[in-house]
């Protein structure tokens, strides 16, 4: 009885992985990196967070509740509708309606998701936008992170002394600027009853480690937990510690590509998402990438800074690439794959230390 009930278990969830369940003790604490946009020092705040930690919380955002909460209830309604009409926006390749399938190369994940080209400064036109309503909810919501994007990688900028203030900004959202964005609804349904009876301590991963390609994502959840970042000791062992929901807040996560253009001053944080026993996550998450052709390499000024007296200039940590072969090569990886292993020329320190 219970190896069948375990085999149907296993058959429901397909080849999801189970991981260990986050219990209290995982929180973040105090030491939550969190910054406060409208401050003065904001632009340094956004910096160690990035350096240390490759993530931070974003208070005092200025993104009226209603833009949040319209989208979110769209993708409640969506999630919610017939199986057939979600199917119908689908398969994601990449764009569209996806369950469970992430990515091209067997990624499974307990999640149904909702993958949105941008064009400018709106969905694209080209991409399947299930209702009117989704989309006028979408565009505003897209208006909204455009502009904490800009706020966050002028402060970047300005936080590492790089002029123009605009040099990172507007690669993503500068204006006539053919960027790569994409926004994401996801959908985390709750762990399995049949699985939480028989291995109570285990969960199903949401969504698998990764990190992020792009220069930086910008992730919105409702008020269930699951988001979880990895974080290192000295010895480079690491540990999953619970990002605590919070629906007033924004988490801004840097990309592998911000890692590249700082030199691995900031590091792009892995993370992964574990599904909750009870409850339902819904997340929204834009990426913010620059055009195909943008060359991603370490920005000069940084390079010259990090000179001391009369020396050479510090060299690039990393083999340069176009953003455009970067996407290319990123499809064509696993989830968890360490995309910029291959273009390390030296490999940063420790990365997200452990407080
Ligand atoms: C296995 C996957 C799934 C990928 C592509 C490939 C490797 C990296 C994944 C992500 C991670 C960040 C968001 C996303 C939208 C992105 O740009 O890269 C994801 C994309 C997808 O979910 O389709
Ligand atoms: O749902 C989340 O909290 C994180 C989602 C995520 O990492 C992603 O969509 O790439």
């Amino acid at each position: 009885m219970v190896v069948l009930a375990k085999q149907a278990a296993a058959a429901a969830l397909e080849q999801i992985s189970l991981v260990r369940s986050p219990s209290v003790e995982d929180n973040f604490g105090a030491g939550l990196p969190v910054v406060d946009l409208a401050a003065d020092g904001a632009a340094r705040e956004v910096v160690r967070a990035c350096e240390r930690f490759g993530f931070f919380k974003v208070v005092s955002h200025g993104v009226g509740e209603g833009v949040v909460g319209r989208l979110e209830a769209e993708a409640v309604r969506f999630f919610a509708s017939p199986q057939a009409a979600k199917d119908a926006h689908g398969p994601a390749s990449p764009f569209g309606y996806g369950s469970k399938r992430i990515g091209r190369n067997g990624d499974m994940g307990w999640l149904e998701y909702l993958l949105l080209a941008i064009d400018g400064a709106s969905l694209s036109r080209a991409s399947p936008a299930p209702s009117p309503s989704l989309r006028d909810a979408a565009n505003e919501y897209v208006g909204a992170m455009r502009r904490m994007a800009r706020t966050v990688l002028e402060m970047v900028a300005e936080g590492l002394g790089v002029a123009p203030r605009g040099a990172l900004a507007d690669m993503v959202v500068g204006d006539g600027a053919a960027s790569d964005q994409i926004l994401r609804l996801n959908h985390y349904p709750p762990c399995p009853p049949l699985l939480q009876n028989l291995m109570p301590n285990c969960s199903p991963t949401g969504f698998g480690e990764h990190t992020d390609p792009q220069l930086i994502s910008i992730l919105h959840s409702n008020s269930t937990s699951g988001l979880q970042v990895a974080l290192h000791d000295a010895g480079g062992d690491h540990q999953w510690v619970t990002v605590p929901p919070d629906p007033a807040s924004f988490l801004v996560i840097v990309g592998d590509s911000l890692q590249v253009m700082t030199n691995g001053r900031m590091r792009s944080v892995r993370h992964r998402v574990v599904a909750n026993k009870l409850k339902s996550r819904v997340s929204m998450i834009y990426f913010g990438g620059p055009p195909l052709e943008q060359r991603i390499a370490p920005l000069r000024q940084l390079l010259v800074a990090g000179a001391g007296d009369g020396e050479e200039e510090e060299q690039s940590r990393y083999e340069e690439f176009t953003w455009g072969e970067y996407k290319k090569a990123a499809y064509l990886s696993r989830l968890g794959d360490n995309r910029l292993a291959p273009f390390h020329r030296q490999p940063p320190p420790v990365a997200n230390p452990l407080v």
